[in-house]
């Protein structure tokens, strides 16, 4: 039974809602893969921060799904596994009243076909028996605050004084804690500056939450995800190349041949296809730490600022102020960062087989997926530049940064920020304190009358 119909039901449904936890499910779209979220609460205590949390993530199989602009019907098909999986954990009875969302990032604002895309992703949600809820793509402001509110709903730190605190040793003690996402397609940067006002409007957001006034700082780099900035980076070398490219930033030994034209795919690089008078590119690697950072710092464009300060491309960026929470990718992320020069550097005779050199990487990097394997130099190294060159964290302010990927069960990226707002979960003032949830009084309430009147 639906607790969307009729005023009898609803009454039922908030005294059943006592015993049963509710939920929500958040698709997100990411422009190399989808992944499937399952969120619960306690239904008397939703408006309470930190109970709302993750129980199950599902990875989609295939590609995301922008990558399926030339067969749109498949990206709907690709969601239907763990849709199926969604039915499994949230029981029957609760289908029909869990909402359904599904937010699409970068690779959807590349793409000039979303809305077909889109219309094929609605029909396979939209046949499920959740309550569909909404597929869009969302912007690249509202990635960062929705990923900012998320980590800092998940550490606790909209708590006010009183609030039990389950993961004190995480929460910020600057108040709140930065966030930054780094993507496949696009990069964002949130958190609160200390210096007022924030020069740019486009970069300010105002928040009231839980009775708390939030002036915050958001930018999203589109294009500076670690995919696209590695296209940004061969088109950029390319320019000076005969077609045949040394690149430091693949391990020696590696050799790929790219169809120039899948290189000019999308808005990121534009216009350069034409002035090139070869149509492939011969990528081999000659591994190199420090000249991989130097050739991936032509990307980042620091020759002009229209404010006090800024990352790059002349876009405003204020003092970093406080802890910074790195989200969802960390996992992949911290190995990435931590073992990226070991990763260029290793050394193995030129002429050394490819398969050999793969082998050679795998042996020092068990774990990681082959696909990822070949591009590990050249993402540690880009994060590093993005984060050190770009954002301008020094040696010192390192240190603030935390590579979170979960926060007790819950993955540290924007989904779970874009329910709670969707939900109307995070209240602009703090719920009263009161001894007992509305519903348990009411529901007490019927108790205590029934017996009277027995
Ligand atoms: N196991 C893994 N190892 C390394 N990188 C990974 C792994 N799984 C995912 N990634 C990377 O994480 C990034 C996720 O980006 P995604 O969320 O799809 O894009 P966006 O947020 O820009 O739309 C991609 O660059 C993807 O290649
Ligand atoms: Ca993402």
């Amino acid at each position: 039974m639906g607790c969307t119909r009729g005023l009898l039901t609803r009454c039922l449904c908030g005294i059943t809602g006592l015993f049963y936890p509710q939920y929500g499910i958040v698709l997100d779209a990411g422009s190399s893969h989808t992944n499937l979220y399952v969120y619960e609460w306690p239904a008397e205590k939703e408006n309470d921060t930190g109970v709302v949390h993750q129980v199950e993530v599902c990875k989609v199989e295939g590609l995301g799904i922008s990558g399926y602009s030339q067969d749109t019907e498949k990206a709907g098909l690709s969601l239907q596994r763990c849709m199926k999986r969604a039915q499994e954990v949230v029981p029957e009875h609760q289908h029909r009243e869990t909402p359904v969302y599904l937010g699409a990032t970068a690779g959807m604002r590349l793409l000039s076909i979303a809305d077909r895309v889109l219309s094929a992703v609605e029909k396979t949600l939209r046949s499920s028996p959740f309550n569909f809820q909404g597929a869009r793509v969302i912007s690249g402001q509202e990635e960062g605050a929705y990923g900012w509110i998320t980590i800092n709903y998940l550490l606790g730190n909209f708590k006010q004084p009183g609030w039990l605190n389950f993961l004190p040793h995480l929460r910020s003690s600057r108040g709140t804690s930065g966030a930054l996402d780094l993507g496949g397609a696009s990069t964002q940067i949130t958190f609160v500056p200390d210096q007022e006002p924030i020069e740019s409007q486009e970069n300010s957001l105002h928040f009231r939450l839980y009775g708390k006034n939030y002036k915050v700082y958001t930018h999203s780099f589109l294009c500076y995800g670690k995919d696209q900035a590695l296209r940004l980076k061969l088109a950029s070398d390319l320019q000076a190349s005969n077609g045949s490219l040394l690149d430091p930033c693949f391990h020696p030994g590696y050799l790929r041949i790219m169809n120039i034209s899948d290189l000019y795919t999308n808005p990121c690089i534009a216009n350069g296809e034409q002035q090139l008078p070869f149509t492939q590119l011969h990528l081999q690697g000659n591994g190199d730490y420090q000249r991989c950072r130097m050739t991936i710092q032509k990307i980042f464009n620091t020759s002009h600022c229209p404010y006090s300060s800024c990352s790059f491309n002349g876009i405003f960026l204020p003092p970093l102020q406080g802890e910074f929470g790195v989200s969802l990718d960390a996992r992949y992320t911290w190995r990435e960062v931590s073992g990226a020069s070991q990763a260029c550097d290793n050394h193995v005779e030129q002429q050394a087989s490819k398969v050999f050199v793969l082998l050679q990487v795998k042996a020092e990097f068990p774990k990681i997926k082959e696909k990822y394997l070949s591009e590990y130099c050249f993402s540690g190294t880009y994060i590093l530049s993005l984060l050190e060159n770009g954002y301008g964290f020094t040696m010192e302010k390192w240190q603030s940064i935390q590579f979170l990927g979960k926060i007790g069960s819950s993955d540290a990226g924007w989904t779970l920020g874009y329910m709670l707002n969707l939900t109307n979960m995070i209240p602009a003032e703090k719920p009263p304190t009161r001894p007992l949830s509305h519903a348990s009084y009411y529901f007490l309430l019927v108790l205590s009358s029934s017996s009277l009147s027995l």
